[in-house]
């Protein structure tokens, strides 16, 4: 069992059982057929994973780990907030008719800011920082921005991220205000697992650990069945997550700079409904 499995049967065992239901009450979102999509929720979940014992990846059912990646790079990389430049197709339904999300994710950390050493976007303040000042405490970004939120079709979910080094560990804090469990927790571990990986090895560190801090970690009602299979499943060793140490610049890593040895997992899990 990988340790991001362990992580996640025991989340959801917890939500399961000791979960408070939206049932009702008024919810946001909706199910593609307009039913209201009520969840089962947890308060303030903390899952931490060790990146230095192992990647954080599930084996209960396969991540799609080069789309993962390709959203990560989407947002953190090209900075884009458009779903043109993404390969996969998991943005479209919050899209406009010119395929923009609006000014959240990548649009938040490509704007410039004005900092005593200078003026930079927020991935290029920390790449900065981890290079000159790398046991500061102040390096974090935050795309949670008030001023622009009545011009996203989603507020950013996965907000915040607080980089630390301790010796010569890059560790993390993700920062999420809502998450999805079924569909988007093994994704965004594993996205920014990968994350942190890149930025220490263009910084010179080890990897830590990646702490994540779901204020509202959910299970929508109609994937209530669909955990509860999945979590008896048989599972499997974590694989080996392999990275192209050529790679210097951040701005430089591609989707094919990544691989993973001897990834097995169980029976694919296809056509979750997404609440929208
Ligand atoms: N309700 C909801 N859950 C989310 O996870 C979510 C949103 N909304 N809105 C914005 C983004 C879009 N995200 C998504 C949307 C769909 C998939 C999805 O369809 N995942 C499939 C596999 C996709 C693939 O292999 O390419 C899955 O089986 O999990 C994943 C992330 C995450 N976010
Ligand atoms: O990276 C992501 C993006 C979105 N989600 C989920 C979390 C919620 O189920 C919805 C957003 O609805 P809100 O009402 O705005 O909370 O999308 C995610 O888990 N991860």
């Amino acid at each position: 069992m990988s340790l991001a499995d362990k992580a996640f049967i025991e989340m959801c065992r917890d939500i399961l059982e000791t979960g408070i239901s939206s049932e009702g009450q008024e919810v946001r979102p909706k199910w593609e057929d307009g039913t209201p999509a009520h969840t089962i929720k947890k308060f303030g979940v903390v899952n931490r994973y060790d990146l230095s014992k192992e990647f954080p990846i599930l084996t209960l059912r396969k991540i799609n780990f080069k789309a993962a990646i390709d959203e990560i790079l989407w947002i953190w990389q090209k900075k884009s907030n458009n779903v043109k430049d993404l390969n996969s197709h998991i943005w479209d339904a919050w899209a406009d008719e010119n395929g923009s999300i609006g000014k959240a994710y990548g649009y938040q950390l490509g704007i410039k800011h004005k900092y005593k050493e200078g003026e930079f976007d927020q991935v290029d303040r920390v790449l900065y920082d981890l290079k000159n000042n790398p046991y500061s405490r102040r390096i974090m970004t935050n795309l949670y921005n008030h001023h622009d939120l009545h011009e996203m079709n989603l507020y950013p979910c996965a907000y915040s991220v607080t980089f630390n080094v301790t010796g010569n560990k890059l560790n993390a804090i993700l920062n999420q205000r809502s998450q999805d469990i079924l569909v988007a927790n093994g994704w965004n571990i594993c996205q920014y697992a990968v994350l942190i990986h890149m930025f220490a090895q263009v910084s010179g560190l080890e990897v830590g650990e990646l702490v994540h801090v779901i204020a509202d970690a959910h299970i929508y009602d109609r994937h209530i069945p669909i955990v509860k299979e999945l979590i008896e499943r048989k599972t499997y060793p974590a694989p080996k997550f392999i990275i192209n140490t050529d790679i210097k610049n951040f701005y430089d890593f591609t989707v094919d700079d990544f691989k993973l040895e001897g990834y097995e997992y169980g029976e694919p899990v296809k056509d979750i409904p997404v609440a929208v």
